[in-house]
C-alpha cells in the first residue's frame, strides 16, 4: 500500500519468488540507504494488490488500498521518478481466478470472476478484471524505450564458468511449424499518419454497419497497422501439424504470449486445444458449453469441469491415445503444454528448449525432440533460424561467446504489445475498415466469423527516442549493429522510412545495418560464435523474445539482466533482470524452505537507480551506494555467491547476507564519504565476525515445509520469519 511522502526510488511490491526474495532484501536495502539519507519506498503491483486496488469503492475503509499503478503511472511521467521494477504476474483467467478465490476467503468481498457475464453488474465487474488480465503493469510504466544487456562483469563470470547445454546435432528433428499464409505477418496493412488523426473501426457485414471502436486518436506521425488471423487457415494448420508431429515421432508443442498478448493469443491458444480435442467438442458440444467449458482456458479449465462425467473423460482418454505425446509444462504433476495459457510464454519456453539441445519434456518424464508450433509467422523465423543454425554448427559455446545486447522499441504501448483495446474476434463476415474522421479508409480487410483482426500503432516521439538511443548505445560499444527490421513486411517498411533519414542526418548511416529477423539471427549467432558483440534493435515483441533468447543461451538465464528503461520525460525505470516471477520456484520453498531464485538483477538495478538519482539529483551519497553496489555485486560472482538450485545449499538468503557484507565493506573502504565509511565501517564488521552465526541459522531454516499463509496475498508476518530466519543478521541490519 502506498506512503504518504514520495520516496527517492520506489522498489515495487509484486509476486512469487521476487516477493519473497524482497522481504529478506529490501530491509537490507532500507537500511543501508537510510545511512545515506536516502528513501526507499514501496508501491504495490502484484496481482492481488491490483485487484484489491480496482474494487476499493466497493471495500470497506479498513480493507481500502491505494491505486499504486495508477500512481506509478503518473510519477513515470515525471522527470523524478525512479523505480526499481521487480517481474509481476501477467494473470491468465485461471490464474486471476485463483487470486480472487484466494482473497475472498480472506475476507475480501470481491465478485467472482464471471465466466459470462449477463447483469449490469457482472458486465462491469468483468471489464475491471478484464483491466487486470494479462501483461498490465509493463505497458503502464514503460514510459520508455528498453536498454537490455548483460552488465560486463556477468558476461565475463558467464565466460569463465560456462554452464552447461544441451548438444545439438544435425539429426535432431526438432523444428519449428509456422503458418504459410492467411497469418497476421501475411495480413498485414501500414501506414504512417502524416497528421493527427482519430479512427473509427467498424464491421461492415450484409445486415449493416457494426462499430467496434468509436474513436482511437494518433498524434502526426503514428506508424498504424491493421492485420488479421484467419481462423480456418490457424484450424488448417494446427490439424496438419498435429498429424505431422505424429508421423514424426516427435513431442506437439505450442508456443506463444497469451499473458502479453492477453486479447488474441489466448483465442489462439483456445483454437489449439478445441483443435487437439476436436472429437470430443465435435460429440459433447453442448454439454461442455453447458458445463462452463472455455477452450481459452485452457485443458486445466476444461478438465477440472468435467470431471464427473465419465462419457466425456473416457472421450479424452481416447483423443489423447490417438494424438501424439505432448510437450509437458510440469511431467510430475501432469500439466500439458495446453493446461493454463500463461503456463507457456514462448520467451521462456523456447529458449528453455533450444539451449536443451531442441529438447522438450514428454508425458513419460523423459526428453525427446519436439516440433515447435508457433502460428504466427512475424517472429518464428528467429526461432527457426536458430536451430538451423545448432543443427549446422552444434551448440554454441558460453565460454567463447560474444553478446547480443537489445535495444527495443517499448515506449507508450508500441506495436503489437499495445493492440489490446483494438483487438477483436469477429462476430460474423464482412469488412472490417479504419476509417479516418474526414470519411478516408486507412485500412480495409475481408473477414470471416471467427477470424482475430487487430490494430497495433507505433508512434512518433517513441520511434525517434529508439534511433536515438540506438545510436548512443552503439557509439558506446563500438560494434556491429542491426536493426531487426523486414523490408518485405508492411510494418517494418514504414519503421525503415524512419530509421534511414535520422542515421544519415546523424552521420552514422555506416555503422548500421537492416535485415529481417531471420537473416539478423543468423548474423548475430555467426558474429557471436566468433566472440564477438552485436546490438540488436529491435520492435517491442521482439525485444521481449532476444532478451530471454541470448541471455539464457549465453548466460543460462535472463535473471542476471541489466534491464534500463530511459523514461523519455527524464526519469529512470530499472527493472530487474528480464525474467518472469518463476512460481517453481515458490513451489520449491513451500515443500522445501530453499529458494533459488537468483536477486542478481535485483543488484545490477539497484546500482544503476542508485547512481542515477546521484546524476539526477546531484546526490554524492547515492553515488557512493551505487558504486558500493556494483563491488558488492562483484563480489557476488567472484565469490560464487549466487543461490544454489538444491536444498540444504546456499540459498537466496545466503546471497543476501553476502550482498550486504560485500557492500558494507566496500562503503567501509572507500574514501570519497568519510562519515559513510566510518557508519559502515562496524557493520561491515560485525556481518564478518558473524558470519559463521548467520550461515549455520540460515541453514538450519532449511530442509522442512514454509508456511506462508497465501499464495497471491500471502501473510507478511509468515512471510517474513520463512525470509529472514538469521537472528543473528536481523539484528545487524536493524
Ligand atoms: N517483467 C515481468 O513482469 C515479467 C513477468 N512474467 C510473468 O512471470 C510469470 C512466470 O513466467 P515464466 O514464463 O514461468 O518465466 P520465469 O522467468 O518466471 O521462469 C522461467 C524459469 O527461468 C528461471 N528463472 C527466472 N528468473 C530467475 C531468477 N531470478 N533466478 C533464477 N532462475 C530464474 C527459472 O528456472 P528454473 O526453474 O530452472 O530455476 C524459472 O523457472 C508469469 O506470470 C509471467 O507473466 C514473465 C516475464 C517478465
Ligand atoms: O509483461 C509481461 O507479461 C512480460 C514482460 C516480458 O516478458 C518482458 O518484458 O521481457
Ligand atoms: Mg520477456
Amino acid at each position: 500500500m502506498a506512503e504518504n511522502a514520495t520516496p527517492d526510488i520506489v522498489y515495487t511490491t509484486v509476486d512469487e519468488a521476487p516477493e519473497l526474495a524482497s522481504a529478506s532484501l529490501l530491509p537490507i536495502i532500507r537500511s543501508f540507504a537510510a545511512a545515506a539519507g536516502v528513501t526507499v519506498g514501496t508501491r504495490d503491483i502484484s496481482l492481488a494488490g491490483r485487484i484489491l486496488a480496482a474494487f476499493a469503492d466497493t471495500l470497506p475503509e479498513a480493507q481500502r488500498p491505494s491505486d499504486d499503478l495508477a500512481w506509478l503511472g503518473d510519477w513515470v511521467k515525471t522527470p523524478e521518478a525512479n523505480v526499481i521494477k521487480l517481474p509481476n504476474i501477467s494473470a491468465s483467467v485461471p490464474q486471476m481466478v485463483a487470486a480472487i478465490r484466494e482473497l475472498q476467503a480472506k475476507g475480501y468481498a470481491l465478485p467472482d470472476y464471471p465466466e459470462a457475464p449477463a447483469t449490469d453488474a457482472e458486465k462491469a465487474a468483468r471489464a475491471k478484471y478484464d483491466a487486470i488480465k494479462g501483461s498490465a503493469v509493463n505497458p503502464v510504466l514503460r514510459e520508455g524505450n528498453s536498454d537490455r544487456r548483460a552488465a560486463i562483469a556477468v558476461k565475463k563470470y558467464a565466460q569463465a564458468n560456462p554452464h552447461r547445454m544441451g548438444d545439438w546435432t544435425a539429426e535432431s528433428k526438432t523444428r519449428v511449424a509456422t503458418m504459410k499464409g492467411g497469418d497476421f505477418f501475411a495480413n498485414e496493412a501500414s501506414a504512417t499518419l502524416d497528421h493527427a488523426a482519430t479512427a473509427k473501426i467498424v464491421l461492415e457485414t450484409a445486415k449493416g454497419e457494426t462499430v467496434l471502436k468509436e474513436a482511437v486518436s494518433y498524434p502526426a506521425g503514428t506508424v498504424v497497422d491493421a492485420t488479421f488471423m484467419s481462423a480456418a487457415a490457424l484450424d488448417r494448420f494446427l490439424e496438419e501439424e498435429i498429424a505431422a508431429t505424429k508421423a514424426e515421432g516427435t513431442l506437439f508443442s505450442l508456443h506463444m504470449k497469451a499473458t502479453m498478448m492477453k486479447v488474441s493469443d489466448p483465442i489462439i491458444f483456445g483454437h489449439a486445444v478445441r483443435t487437439w480435442l476436436a472429437p470430443v467438442f465435435e460429440k459433447f458440444g453442448e454439454t461442455l458449453a453447458g458445463l462452463g467449458v472455455n477452450p481459452n482456458s485452457g485443458m486445466g479449465d476444461l478438465l477440472d469441469r468435467v470431471k464427473d462425467q465419465p462419457e466425456i473423460m473416457a472421450a479424452i482418454e481416447a483423443v489423447r491415445s490417438e494424438r501424439p505425446p505432448m510437450y509437458m509444462v510440469n511431467s510430475d504433476r501432469g500439466i500439458t503444454n495446453l493446461h493454463v495459457p500463461s503456463d507457456v510464454i514462448i520467451d521462456a519456453s523456447m529458449p528453455a528448449l533450444i539451449r536443451a539441445g531442441g529438447k522438450g519434456w514428454g508425458p513419460d518424464g523423459k526428453e525427446h525432440d519436439t516440433a515447435c508450433v508457433i502460428p504466427d509467422s512475424s517472429y518464428a523465423p528467429v526461432y527457426d533460424e536458430t536451430i538451423r543454425f545448432f543443427k549446422e554448427h552444434g551448440k554454441l559455446d558460453p565460454a567463447t561467446a560474444g553478446t547480443v545486447q537489445n535495444i527495443g522499441l517499448m515506449a507508450q504501448k508500441a506495436e503489437e504489445y499495445g493492440s489490446h483495446p483494438t483487438t477483436f474476434e469477429i462476430p460474423e463476415d464482412g469488412t472490417v475498415k479504419m476509417i479516418l474522421e474526414d470519411g478516408s479508409v486507412l485500412h480495409s480487410h475481408e473477414v470471416k466469423a471467427g477470424d482475430i483482426w487487430r490494430s497495433a500503432s507505433a508512434r512518433k516521439a517513441p520511434i525517434e527516442d529508439w534511433v536515438n538511443l540506438a545510436i548512443d548505445r552503439q557509439k558506446a560499444e563500438g560494434c556491429r549493429a542491426i536493426f531487426w527490421l523486414d523490408s518485405s513486411r508492411a510494418h517494418d517498411a514504414e519503421l525503415i522510412a524512419y530509421v534511414k533519414p535520422i542515421l544519415e542526418a546523424k552521420g552514422v548511416a555506416d555503422k548500421f545495418e537492416i535485415m529481417s529477423p531471420r537473416d539478423a539471427t543468423r548474423a548475430s549467432l555467426e558474429t557471436i560464435t566468433k566472440g564477438e558483440n552485436t546490438i540488436a534493435i529491435t520492435g517491442n515483441v521482439l525485444r521481449d523474445y532476444l532478451t530471454d533468447l541470448f541471455p539464457i543461451l549465453e548466460l543460462a538465464t535472463s535473471a542476471k539482466m541489466l534491464s534500463i528503461v530511459k523514461l523519455m520525460q527524464g526519469g529512470g525505470l530499472f527493472e530487474t533482470g528480464a525474467g518472469g516471477s518463476a512460481p517453481k520456484h515458490v513451489q520449491q520453498l513451500v515443500e522445501e524452505n530453499h529458494l533459488r531464485w537468483d536477486s542478481l538483477g535485483e543488484f545490477c538495478a539497484l546500482g544503476e537507480s542508485f547512481k542515477f538519482l546521484a546524476d539526477q539529483r546531484n546526490n554524492a551519497k547515492a553515488r557512493v551506494l551505487g558504486e558500493a553496489v556494483d563491488v558488492a555485486t562483484q563480489g557476488i560472482l567472484d565469490h560464487d555467491r549466487s543461490p544454489s538450485r538444491k536444498v540444504g545449499e546456499p540459498d537466496n538468503r545466503d546471497s543476501h547476507y553476502w550482498f550486504a557484507r560485500y557492500w558494507a565493506e566496500a562503503l567501509a573502504a572507500q574514501d570519497s564519504d568519510t562519515a559513510l565509511a566510518e557508519h559502515f565501517a562496524p557493520l561491515a564488521k560485525a556481518l564478518a565476525e558473524g558470519e559463521e552465526a548467520i550461515l549455520s541459522e540460515l541453514a538450519a531454516a532449511q530442509g522442512k515445509p514454509a508456511e506462508l499463509g497465501g499464495y497471491y496475498r500471502a501473510d507478511p508476518e509468515k512471510v517474513t520469519a520463512v525470509m529472514r530466519p538469521s537472528a543473528t543478521l536481523n539484528a545487524i541490519i536493524g
